[in-house]
């Protein structure tokens, strides 16, 4: 099979899915370049081997074509100072200053279009726009982890014109491996940390992971769900009235199949969604009326804990707390530390989902675990055993 690492660039303009789709602020000053920064070693890849590099993206949901705020231009600089070299920028994507732009590109050179979204026909998955963006290059590369849930033209149709021509790129292949190590080869016992508000948004994965997983931790605001349905009273704690019978199921599956199902005991209980809330410390099962819960408490926290830094594979998605606010961010925070202190003991970690990796980031944790996916819903519905567009276009069913 070819690979990025097999493939001869020499003289070929590589046209590579990136998921540019970072976060700007009013300013238009990226937030958080995490996306970018790990497209860097595939497009400097194929710069190395003597080809030339055309870059698309989308940024953000625009609806009714260009609109300067998602314009990808906002990126071209912080690119350059990523790659250590010029970057052009075509304002449009398949146009004739697109076509011109990359007709012109020389071996060693970088090429940024601009946003496919500005045309409907991406989303579409448009095999006429697909063709468009095809006939700007000798070969496609799939970079786009975090976009690999679309079957959209450029992370999908498009392949079909590069049937001998059409690779992964490092992001790609990386978060595939781990992925692949975690879900179906992972080193006992197995760990996984399920957080985040609701069950509903949950449930698929819980599901898939309960054939697979040794430990079950499930925290966050889906903790009072599960203890509503055990009989608890939980106060103004966000509970789902229409998933309790749900969550029994989920007891008693884990039951059947020897899942060891770890539920919070205590709770940090406030009187307000509010960092300068009052709060107590207080059984999971009785949250007295007016409380809410909106962290674990140190009781849950030590026996997380002990669980974690017993394991060898660890799958972390979602929140126990509301991280947000640093008075509820303690048992996220000590979540981090464990995973961290188990890896640094030989273990595998997979952190994922936009917002344990916004956590992982915050606390500064990022390179002390094994690996941080570049993916929200994509990795969510990759853990859930679905079948990603974006991967299958490379390899197949
Ligand atoms: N006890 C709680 N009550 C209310 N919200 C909570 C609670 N615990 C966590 N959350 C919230 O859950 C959100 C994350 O949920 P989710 O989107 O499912 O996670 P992820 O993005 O990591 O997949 C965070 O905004 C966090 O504040
Ligand atoms: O940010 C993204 O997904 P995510 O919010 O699930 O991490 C991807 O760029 C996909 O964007 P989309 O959800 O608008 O298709």
């Amino acid at each position: 099979m070819q690979t990025i690492d097999n493939y001869n660039f020499k003289n070929k303009k590589a046209l590579i899915r990136v998921d540019f789709n970072v976060p700007l602020n009013e300013k238009f000053e990226i937030t958080d370049d995490t996306r970018m920064r790990a497209a860097v070693p595939t497009i400097k890849k194929v710069l190395a081997g003597g080809g030339s590099v055309i870059l698309m993206s989308h940024l953000g949901r625009p609806k009714n074509g260009p609109e300067d705020k998602f314009s990808l231009k906002h990126i071209q600089k912080h690119l350059e100072e990523l790659l250590g070299t010029p970057v052009q920028f075509a304002d449009d994507c398949i146009g004739e200053s697109a076509v011109k732009a990359a007709a012109d590109l020389k071996p060693g050179e970088v090429l940024l279009l601009e946003n496919l979204r500005f045309y409907k026909e991406e989303e579409k998955g448009d095999e006429n726009f697909a063709h468009k963006l095809a006939s700007l290059a000798d070969v496609w590369i799939n970079d786009a982890f975090g976009t690999a849930h679309r079957a959209h033209a450029s992370t999908a149709v498009i392949a079909k014109f590069f049937p001998n021509d059409k690779l992964f790129g490092y992001v790609m292949q990386g978060e595939l491996e781990s992925v692949d190590k975690v879900m179906h080869n992972p080193t006992r016992p197995f760990t996984a940390i399920m957080g985040g508000s609701k069950v509903s948004s949950k449930i698929d994965i819980i599901m898939n992971l309960m054939d697979k997983v040794d430990n079950l931790i499930l925290g966050g605001g889906m903790t009072y769900t599960f203890k509503k349905a055990m009989g608890g009273h939980v106060g103004n704690s966000i509970c789902e009235e229409d998933k309790l019978d749900l969550a029994l199921e989920i007891m008693k599956l884990a039951e059947e199949k020897g899942v060891n199902l770890v539920l919070a005991t205590d709770t940090v209980a406030a009187d307000a969604f509010d960092n300068g809330a009052n709060t107590q410390i207080v059984s999971s099962m009785e949250i007295p009326d007016g409380w809410e819960g909106l962290d674990v408490g140190p009781e849950s926290i030590a026996s997380f804990s002990k669980i974690i830094e017993q394991s060898k594979t660890i799958l972390w998605n979602g929140p126990v707390g509301v991280f947000e606010m640093p008075k509820f961010a303690v048992g996220t925070k000590a979540i981090a530390d464990a995973i961290v202190k188990a890896t640094t003991n030989g273990a595998f970690s997979l952190i994922g989902g936009g917002d344990s990796v916004a956590a992982i980031n915050q606390f500064g944790l990022a390179d002390k675990v094994s690996y941080v996916s570049t993916g929200g819903g994509a990795l969510l519905e990759y853990i859930e055993g679905k079948e990603l567009p974006g991967i299958t276009a490379i390899r197949g069913k």
